[in-house]
C-alpha cells in the first residue's frame, strides 16, 4: 500500500527552481533515505511533504488522500515531522515538550491524561533520557535535545515519520541509536540522510537528489556505488559488501595525502 506518493512536484523561490519534476512513491513500512549533496534540494523537499510550502506544479498523496485536504489535525495523526529546531524561543520542560507531540490526540481545551504522560514517558525511556522529564529544554546539549524531539515525533504515533537530518549533532552512539529507534518503530519512515554508510545500513530504499532532480531511487547496493558517490559528490571510493550486515559500506578515498 502507498503511504505517500509525490508527484511530478516542480518548487521555485523567487523564480528560482529548486526542484523539478519529482516522483516518488513511498509503501507502507518502509524505510526510505534520501540524501545528495548539501544544497540539491533535500529540506526543500520534506517542507513540501509536510506542508511548509505549497508546490507549484504537483501532487502530494498522503495514504491516497491530497495532503492540502486534510485538516491539521488528521495531518498530525497521519504524518509526524522531527526537524532541527532551531528557534525554540520559550522554555519547558522536557516531559512537557515531548507531551507537544500527543496535540492530535486531543481534544479541543482538553488537558492532556495519563496515558498522553505515560506515551511521552516511555518514548524519553527510549530515547534514553528517562530522568531528564523535568529538566529544561534550552539547557540540553544539542544531542539530547535532538533526541527529545525525536521523542516528541514519535508520541504523535502518527503512520510516517518524515525527519531532516535526524542525526545531526549526535556521537557515533546516538547517531546509531537513533537510526535503531526508528527501525523498530511500526511506521514508515522517510528521513534526509547525510552519512552514506548510516543509509545504506538502515534503508530499504536510498532517494537520490541532485540539483533539484531526482537521479535515482532503488536499494543501497542498487544506489550506493563509487560511480554514484562519484556523481554526486567528486570523490573516488571503494564499496564493498558487508558480510557481518549484507549492506554496502564505503571507504571514501579523498584525493589528497592524509
Ligand atoms: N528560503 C530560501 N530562499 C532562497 N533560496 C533557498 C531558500 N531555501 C532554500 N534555498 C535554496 O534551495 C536550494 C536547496 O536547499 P535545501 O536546504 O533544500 O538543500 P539541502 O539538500 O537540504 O541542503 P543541505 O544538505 O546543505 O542541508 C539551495 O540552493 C538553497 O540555497
Amino acid at each position: 500500500m502507498t503511504k505517500l506518493k509525490v508527484e511530478h512536484l516542480d518548487f521555485s523561490i523567487d523564480k528560482t527552481q529548486i526542484l523539478k519534476a519529482i516522483d516518488l512513491n513511498i509503501q507502507k513500512g518502509e524505510f526510505v533515505g534520501l540524501v545528495g549533496p548539501n544544497g540539491c534540494g533535500k529540506s526543500t523537499l520534506l517542507k513540501n511533504i509536510y506542508r511548509i510550502y505549497q508546490p507549484d506544479h504537483g501532487k502530494i498523496y498522503l495514504g491516497g488522500q491530497l495532503v492540502d485536504q486534510v485538516n491539521d489535525k488528521a495531518f498530525a495523526k497521519k504524518m509526524a515531522v522531527m526537524v532541527q529546531e532551531n528557534t525554540v524561543e520559550f522554555d519547558l520542560t522536557v516531559i512537557d515538550m515531548v507531551m507537544l507531540g500527543r496535540y492530535a490526540h486531543k481534544r479541543l481545551l482538553q488537558d492532556s491524561s495519563e496515558k498522553d504522560r505515560a506515551i511521552a514517558e516511555k518514548y524519553l525511556d527510549e530515547v534514553g533520557l528517562k530522568g531528564y522529564e523535568e529538566r529544561s529544554f534550552l539547557s540540553l546539549s544539542g544531542g539530547e535535545k535532538q533526541r527529545v524531539l525525536l521523542a516528541r515525533a514519535l508520541s504523535q504515533e502518527a503512520e510516517l515519520i518524515v525527519l531532516d537530518e535526524p542525526t545531526n549533532h549526535l556521537d557515533i552512539k546516538y547517531q546509531y541509536q537513533i537510526m535503531n529507534i526508528l527501525k523498530r518503530q511500526d511506521m514508515t519512515v522517510f528521513t534526509s540522510v547525510h552519512d552514506l554508510n548510516i543509509a545504506a545500513l538502515y534503508c530499504d530504499r536510498i532517494v537520490v537528489l541532485k540539483k533539484g532532480k531526482l537521479v535515482k531511487i532503488g536499494t543501497p547496493e542498487e544506489v550506493i556505488t563509487p560511480e554514484m558517490i562519484r556523481y554526486l559528490y567528486g570523490i573516488d571510493s571503494e564499496v564493498h559488501m558487508s558480510e557481518t550486515t549484507g549492506r554496502p559500506q564505503i571507504q571514501f578515498l579523498p584525493n589528497f595525502d592524509l
